[in-house]
């Protein structure tokens, strides 16, 4: 009996799997031609595919422009308002830090739920003013992001890139654009740094001027720099300060991730620890609950004003901590992992350098659930289920050993 309905289990993900492979093969080719047209040749198709995966289906509904669709946020954050009838036009580079075939099966998933995925560099400033010229968005949701912490002491200029750059280029084009979209963008937790608070949890009215990563520096100067736009041109302005997302279709670079197929492969993983051996922490934060502060901040966002001397307006400029409110240790995730598993894991305590990580971490989210209703209700124990359940499927236990993430 077990037998049987593993083998339709396993039959059932085989299947599913292929026609996402088939659906991402087709949108890959046409995307590639479809975007050279676009150019060369003005293609209608690519101009019809972007204005129908844009196309309000619900009354009141709002037209957003998601970047970085095809990441792990990005894509359960389009998935949602598709599903309430929004219109949602995706816009992904695609890069690759991080294994691009995922991003492609997410691409894949978002296309057969109507989500076309513009495949395009936000610093591509004659793209955007395509996509702004065609779609009158009245949302921005900016989560394309160089992300990663340990990563930026390898690669700092790819931050400056893609966390500074892109985010004036988009502010630029949102700030001429007629009429002018409301704005939700991805901050971090990890601005908080250093806790030169001296207090837990974190709140949004701290100090955030100590840094101790790269990232997070990028961050906080978007955050500035946001600040600037609001004040300047009249933006409305949301940032989401995500503590430790995670859940089913995930980034491959994170803890957890890198956790649980390395036990899987029987491999040593490696937990941090400060200098005086305590246990770092962090606020891990499921997927669901996120894309609801996500949703709800777009619902509130308020509107875009302009720059134009008459104003009588001011526009919103708002930040949220995005957090569980419930920091849980690093060993007792992986405690975790190993009872979901039935595995055991073979653990590495490595006491941390001076790399930037923060050691601590834990979000006060008093503010956005007064503002946006927001109210965590998954717990680590029963997402990280949920995670594994996914991980198993995706990437299939007796093969996982063949693949690659
Ligand atoms: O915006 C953010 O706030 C960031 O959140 C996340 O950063 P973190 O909260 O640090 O998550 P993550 O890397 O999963 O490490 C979790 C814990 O495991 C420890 N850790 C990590 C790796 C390892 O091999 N061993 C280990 O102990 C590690 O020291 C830490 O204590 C995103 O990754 C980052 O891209 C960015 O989005």
């Amino acid at each position: 009996m077990i037998r049987t309905s593993r083998r339709s289990f396993s039959s059932n993900r085989t299947i599913f799997l292929s026609a996402l492979v088939l659906v991402t093969l087709t949108a890959s080719i046409l995307s590639f031609i479809d975007s050279g047209e676009r150019f060369l040749y003005n293609s209608i198709s690519w101009e019809t595919k972007i204005r129908s995966s844009a196309h309000i289906r619900r009354p009141n509904g709002i037209s957003v422009l998601v970047t970085g669709a095809a990441g792990f946020i990005g894509t359960h954050v389009s998935l949602a308002l598709k599903s309430r009838g929004d219109g949602v036009l995706g816009l992904d580079n695609f890069d690759n830090y991080y294994a691009p075939s995922l991003k492609k099966t997410r691409r894949a998933l978002l296309d057969i739920h109507g989500v076309f995925i513009v495949d395009g560099d936000i610093n591509d400033r004659r793209l955007l003013a395509v996509l702004f010229d065609t779609i009158a968005f009245t949302h921005v949701m900016h989560l394309a992001a160089q992300v990663g912490v340990q990563y930026a002491v390898e690669n700092p200029y790819a931050y400056v890139h893609s966390n500074i750059a892109s985010l004036v280029t988009l502010l630029e084009r949102c700030k001429s654009a007629d009429p002018q979209p409301a704005i939700v963008w991805a901050s971090s937790g990890s601005v908080y740094g250093v806790n030169i608070n001296n207090k837990v949890p974190f709140s949004e009215s701290d100090r955030v001027d100590r840094p101790v990563s790269i990232y997070a520096s990028t961050k906080r100067t978007g955050e500035e720099i946001t600040l600037t736009y609001n004040r300047v041109y009249g933006l409305s302005i949301t940032g989401l300060r995500f503590f430790t997302v995670y859940g089913p279709w995930g980034r491959p670079d994170m803890a957890y991730f890198s956790f649980i197929r390395n036990i899987l492969l029987g491999k040593p993983i490696t937990v941090y620890r400060a200098k005086n051996h305590t246990d770092l922490a962090r606020d891990f934060i499921y997927i669901d609950d996120v894309v609801k502060g996500c949703v709800a901040s777009l619902d509130t966002s308020g509107r875009s004003v302009g720059s134009g001397r008459l104003r009588n307006e001011t526009a919103p400029y708002r930040i949220f901590n995005l957090g569980n409110a419930s920091p849980v240790t690093v060993p007792t995730l992986v405690s975790i992992l190993e009872e979901n598993l039935r595995m055991k894991a073979t653990t590495n305590v490595v006491e941390m350098s001076e790399n930037g990580d923060d050691l601590f971490a834990q979000a006060n989210i008093s503010l956005a659930e007064k503002e946006l209703g927001y109210k965590p209700t998954t717990d680590l124990e029963t997402g990280l289920k949920e995670f594994v359940k996914w991980y198993l499927w995706y990437y299939g236990k007796p093969f996982v050993q063949n693949r690659n993430v």
